[in-house]
């Protein structure tokens, strides 16, 4: 029986000025890559952020590995990875040095070298942090998530600002870092790339679920839709699909 890694209901959260989190309820499977989508300002970033400890909800219920993220952060951070959008690292760090210094914060991390090479940096495991692309930034933001063996990772628009041959090669490693029976929480605006990467998916809209299933099923139960980016399109307040890659 597959069991369920983080379990959402109800989740609400609004700030001062705006309403983010209406009403979002979804269950995540052990083991798999699950997609939370929308248009900006849906509440995808509220949401993950719900899940994984680093903010407040006002409402709801969250369980992540059977533990409230709400109630015990520490808890749930020690058993998941997140992805920073923006990561800051001193300009002379190489990167393994820094993947080094994150894995002394664990007690059983990952294998560095093995890391860098699964997210395609070998070449670059001596150069100094500043000289990298951005891409390859992005990259290094993923495999410090990854550097605790967490049961959990969260990764929060992983691949923007890579080319379409380094996002293939992000795409490759975190299937394998699924096969290796990690959970993946993965936020993304990329049609394509919830299509092709996520065994399930949760459509946002304005705060709320809208659409909930396989890219496939999805596609099946919209009229007329070919491709994700037709359900996102018929389902969503977006006028175009230009808004989706805004
Ligand atoms: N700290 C904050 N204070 C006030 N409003 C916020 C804050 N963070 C987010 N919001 C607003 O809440 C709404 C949801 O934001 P959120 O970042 O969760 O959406 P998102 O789906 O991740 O958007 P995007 O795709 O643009 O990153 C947006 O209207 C945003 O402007």
């Amino acid at each position: 029986m597959t069991s369920t890694a983080i379990q959402v209901r109800n989740l609400r959260k609004a700030y001062p000025t705006k309403v983010a989190v209406a009403d979002v309820s979804f269950d995540v499977r052990a083991g798999e890559i699950f997609g939370v989508l929308g248009p900006n300002g849906a509440g995808k970033t509220t949401t993950v952020e719900c899940v994984a400890g680093l903010r407040q909800a006002d409402g709801g219920q969250i369980t992540v590995l059977g533990v409230d993220p709400q109630a015990h952060p520490e808890a749930v951070r020690a058993r998941v990875g997140i992805q920073f959008q923006e990561i800051q690292l001193r300009d002379k760090i190489t990167v393994r040095e820094a993947l080094a210094m994150f894995a002394a914060f664990h007690a059983d991390p990952a294998d560095v070298d093995n890391l860098i090479a699964m997210l395609g940096l070998t070449d670059k495991a001596h150069a100094r942090f500043k000289t990298l692309s951005g891409g390859q930034k992005q990259r290094v933001s993923i495999a410090l998530a990854l550097i605790g063996k967490p049961d959990v990772a969260i990764l929060d628009e992983m691949t923007t600002g890579l080319d379409p041959q380094a996002r293939r090669d992000v795409w490759d490693a975190i299937r394998a870092v699924r096969d290796a029976r990690t959970t993946v929480l993965l936020v993304t605006h990329f049609m394509e790339e919830a299509e092709r990467l996520c065994d399930r998916l949760v459509l946002l809209d304005a705060g709320r679920v809208v659409a909930e299933g396989t890219p496939a099923d999805l596609i099946a139960a919209t009229p007329e839709a070919t491709s994700l980016e037709d359900v996102f399109v018929a389902r969503t307040a977006a006028q175009t699909p230009r808004h989706v890659f805004a």
